[in-house]
């Protein structure tokens, strides 16, 4: 058998609470992608031998360099990329309303969907992000574009057309019957690209963007199509009280009367939930992805992350660019982090959170919340190899290293101070996409 090994400094979450670093290891790649072994270098040899590889294309990992799982950004508007950084004076239905709606609209143009589109992915590869789950625009063709970006450059993604039928500009929105039939269009059309790696997604805006009989009709075809679900909940106080007056329930009971709430259904934010909610996202196995750059600078509020844990619901990662500035996963860990500490200056006795836990959120807990943790989120055989090699040793890069450090403080390095400088080596599903 052929393949590849990557030999060095190799560290991954088996869960939640738990980090495997390996200082001497190895990752044992087949040629189709998936891992066939790991372990202590030491053992390589036999594992070698027992799997039969005869012609085998080594990778030693240098000293400051460490082998992490690929990151995963579980929530990122691709069409609102040439807004990233700009107009964070209004909170989220103003800024909707003002900057938003009026770029998304002009995807209508495929030249441009193009050009913004093999930016986005080029730039969310460069930083790790061997997975993304996009909202795309409200035109299917335009779409299907970011879907073809994703495979010309080897990303693993999901992509979603995004419903949404009313409080938008009137040049802006769908008729219900639009909506469906163009989201049905949308999902034969990805599905013919035939790349497994590339899955639509039901994207219904949220809540306020699309009525209850839109919602229903878009969980049938979740169902009938076995996709998975993404949409925004519970982000920003005055959307919440919208929320509760046209439907007169609870945010996340809206959404469980439409079926949308499963265990492949990532919803952004969920800033604001109740009690009652949180119990309803742990009962139907819903995901949130944890977005604080964004909830900073659309000043929604600081999600306490450590409560949905309680709660037994699994948190992901997401950039929500343009909401959030930054395509950076290794950014939104670290201001997952400040968020936390924010938090912990109001509340007494909380726990900010550690490297450890950004990093569980950015790869294992990424992959729950997209329900591919049986294909991706760290290194266990018989996993599609999505990878990241990191060197902590780049000159002019922001994190010198002036002593020696264990593999932990190259994470922490990474997490507090890396940036795509840092991200030497990606691969998604064994193959490499940066190098
Ligand atoms: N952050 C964010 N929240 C939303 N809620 C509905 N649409 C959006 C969006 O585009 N970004
Ligand atoms: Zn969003």
């Amino acid at each position: 058998m052929e393949g590849r090994v990557i030999l060095g400094q190799i560290i991954h979450c088996i869960n939640l609470n738990t980090l495997s670093v390996l200082d001497n290891g190895f990752v044992l790649i087949g040629i189709d992608g998936k891992i066939k072994a790991t372990g202590n270098a030491s053992d390589l040899e036999s594992a070698k031998k027992q799997l039969n590889f005869t012609r085998l294309e080594t990778i030693t990992l240098k000293k400051k360099q460490i082998l992490l799982p690929g990151f995963i950004d579980t929530h990122i508007h691709a069409p609102q990329y040439p807004n990233a950084g700009l107009g964070y004076d209004k909170p989220l239905l103003e800024w909707l309303d003002s900057y938003t709606y009026k770029l998304e609209k002009k995807y209508k143009d495929l030249e441009l969907s193009k050009k913004v589109y093999d930016a986005v992915v080029r730039k969310t590869l460069d930083y790790g992000t061997t997975t993304a789950c996009y909202f795309a625009s409200l035109y299917d063709d335009s779409s299907l574009i970011l879907a073809n970006s994703v495979t010309k450059f080897g990303q693993r993604a999901f992509v979603g057309k995004v419903n949404m039928t009313k409080l938008a500009p009137s040049d802006y929105v769908e008729t219900a019957q639009e909506s469906i039939d163009n989201t049905l269009k949308f999902i034969r059309n990805v599905r013919a690209i035939n790349n497994p790696l590339v899955q639509p997604i039901i994207t219904p805006r949220f809540a306020l963007s699309v009525d209850m009989d839109v919602m229903k009709k878009l969980s049938l075809i979740a169902k009938e199509y076995n996709l998975n679900i993404q949409t925004h909940i519970s982000e920003n106080k005055d959307e919440v009280k919208m929320v509760h007056e046209t439907y007169n329930d609870l945010y996340a009971s809206v959404y469980h009367t439409a079926n949308l709430l499963t265990p492949r259904t990532v919803l952004a934010h969920g800033i604001h939930l109740s009690e009652d909610e949180m119990k309803l996202l742990h009962k139907t196995g819903t995901s949130i992805s944890h977005c604080p750059e964004s909830n900073v600078y659309l000043s929604s509020g600081i999600c306490d992350v450590r409560k949905l844990w309680e709660h037994g619901i699994n948190v992901a990662l997401g950039t929500d660019v343009s909401g959030g500035a930054s395509p950076s996963i290794i950014n939104a860990m670290r201001s997952a982090i400040s968020a936390s500490t924010n938090l912990s200056f109001t509340k007494s006795k909380y726990t900010k959170l550690t490297y450890v836990d950004v990093f569980y959120m950015a790869t294992l807990g990424g992959a729950k919340a997209l329900a591919l943790d049986n294909e991706i989120g760290n290194f266990e055989v018989g996993k599609s190899f999505d990878a990241v090699i990191v060197d902590l040793d780049i000159e002019h890069s922001s994190a010198d290293l002036l002593s020696e450090c264990t593999p932990q403080e190259l994470l922490q390095k990474l997490v507090f101070l890396g940036d795509d400088r840092n991200v030497v080596k990606v691969f998604v599903n064994g193959k490499i996409v940066k190098d």
